[in-house]
């Protein structure tokens, strides 16, 4: 690590950091990510990170924590110029950062996962003391989190906390956060970003937070800065500027698809029927208990629930990743059991959480996972299990059009792509043919307000043209905007049906929190 003295140091008015990036510039191959963007964190400050998805967010962030080295551009840490050539310099330097996915242990408990984050942890661990030192420091926290139960038992929201609580834990003094509350409820966000808010108003701390949530944005950020395809196009104090004025400098002059309307059924028939659905968690305990959900044609039932209590669970049975300890599914009336033959027969499609993870091959291109669905059929099919790279790509381009999934092209691996642009393209996918049923679990998960729009139009559309959709969202707006019924699940339970205009937020609100 090299430190040159360029400027004169700012004396750090507080323990927090401030952090600055001058001519940030990263270039993948012919693709320029970030362009000559300069952004200030003043110390203390809590800055939101802001644009579509591949604007360049996570590549800035990633050249602050060491995980890229820019092609140019420098990073001030409090007014010094600093190379922070990898995370664990950034980490030594006080720069943390939380990330989107889990970066616990699964197997070990929260207690042994901090323990053994920190860089001075003892060959010989009194794990006694270290208990008591971390029962002492979660009794300033607003909130708990088990912390000896194995990390696979918590649920996605505590999990989450539990990688905020590690930093703090770790005293980090300057915090990256990479859309922080998407798994959270907005009663947990606000929980947590107002704790947040009151450790950067006490000048203990420094966050710059990416995020896609403007309503947490004008809550707990000061100030933010605006990225479009790579350069600053934007930023200022966030009290004085409107969301309005926030999403054009996100979006420019680009136009929103208009909220589908909703096309009016009489008398469908059931198309997906769970019946009596059980299934075990993780832990070999039940997760899911005797769930019984019939969704009609042209009808979107969305699952309503606190995370952990069985979505994920129910919506691994439905895509074959779960077996089922107890029940039967019906399509058309038929038993369904969800491979990938009956999948295309019965034409049920599905998005699952993480689709990076849960439905693409990272390493393979845009164009392959794309024809996951069809490389066996032609034109890509040419037989004996060959595929055509022609019509693949073809097909690949007209998706990546429709569907705007930003790519250089679709020969990139697919884990090149930015977040919101994986989601993307794994919807065109599962939503390019004919569609009976439809699964989707958190289908807007990272996305900007643009694609949200799109994506959720996409769905409407699909149910419009007559599919049954399953709809699991952590996101009661989502559901309060596509579903025409909501089911809330409860500790492994459908424990409130309803339709959606004929309840209110509360009601199911109250249903979440197990009240029914
Ligand atoms: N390792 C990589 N190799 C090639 N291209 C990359 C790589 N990482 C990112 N990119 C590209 O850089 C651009 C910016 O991506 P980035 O992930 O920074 O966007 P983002 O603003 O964080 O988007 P999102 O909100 O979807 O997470 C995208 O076009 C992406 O495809």
């Amino acid at each position: 690590m090299t430190a040159v003295a360029t400027a004169p140091i700012e004396a750090p008015q507080s323990r927090a950091i401030g952090l600055e990036t001058i001519g940030m510039t990263k270039i993948f191959g012919s693709l320029v990510a970030l362009d000559d963007v300069s952004i200030n964190v003043r110390p203390g400050s809590f800055h939101a990170l802001l644009g579509e998805n591949g604007a360049g967010k996570s590549t800035l962030v990633k050249c602050i924590m060491g995980f890229y080295q820019p092609t140019r551009g420098t990073v001030l840490v409090n007014g010094t110029e600093t190379e922070i050539a990898n995370p664990k310099i950034a980490r030594d330097l006080g720069i943390g950062m939380v990330y989107q996915h889990f970066t616990l242990v699964p197997s070990l408990t929260a207690t042994e996962n901090l323990v053994i984050a920190r860089a001075d942890v003892p060959a010989v661990i009194d794990w006694k003391k270290e208990r008591q030192s971390l029962d002492a420091l979660f009794d300033k926290m607003p909130f708990r989190v088990p912390l000896n139960v194995p990390v696979s038992s918590l649920a996605a929201g505590e999990k989450q906390k539990l990688e905020i609580l590690k930093q703090l834990y770790l005293d980090q003094k300057f915090l990256i956060l990479d859309e922080p509350t998407s798994v959270l409820t907005p009663g947990e966000a606000d929980e947590i970003l107002g704790l947040l808010r009151t450790m950067t108003d006490a000048g203990d701390l420094t966050i710059l937070m990416i995020s896609h949530k403007f309503r947490e944005v004008t809550a707990f950020a000061d100030e933010f800065t605006v990225l479009r395809r790579g350069q600053r196009v934007g930023g200022g104090m966030t009290g004085q500027v409107s969301v309005q004025e926030m999403s054009k400098m996100m979006i420019g002059d680009m136009k929103l698809r208009e909220q589908a309307a909703r096309k009016e059924f009489t008398g469908q028939p059931v198309v997906l029927d769970l019946a009596g659905i059980c299934a075990d968690g993780d832990d070999g305990l039940p997760a899911v208990s005797a769930v019984n959900l019939k969704v009609h044609a042209g009808e979107i039932v969305g699952i309503a629930g606190v995370s952990g209590n069985g979505q994920s669970e129910l919506i691994e049975t439905l895509s074959g990743q779960r077996e089922l300890s107890d029940g039967r599914f019906f399509v058309h009336d038929k038993p369904y059991e969800p491979m990938r033959q009956q999948m295309a027969k019965l034409k049920v499609f599905g998005l699952p959480e993480e689709p990076l993870r849960n439905a693409a091959v990272p390493k393979m291109s845009v164009a392959e996972n794309l024809a996951f669905r069809s490389f066996d059929q032609p034109p890509i099919s040419k037989g004996r299990g060959w595929m055509s790279p022609g019509p693949m790509r073809a097909k690949a381009r007209e998706l990546i059009a429709s569907y705007r999934v930003k790519t250089p092209s679709p020969d990139e691996p697919i884990q090149n792509l930015s977040g919101g642009n994986v989601q993307r393209a794994i919807l065109a996918r599962e939503l390019s043919t004919d569609v009976d049923v439809l699964i989707v679990a958190n289908p807007c998960f990272g996305l900007d307000f643009a694609s949200i729009a799109e994506i959720r139009g996409q769905i409407m559309d699909q149910r419009n043209r007559g599919a049954a959709v399953l709809l699991v969202s952590e996101d009661l707006d989502e559901i309060l905007e596509l579903a025409d019924r909501v089911a809330v699940m409860s500790e492994g339970q459908i424990t409130y049906v309803a339709r959606t205009t004929e309840t209110d937020r509360n009601t199911i609100g109250q249903a979440m929190a197990g009240h029914h």
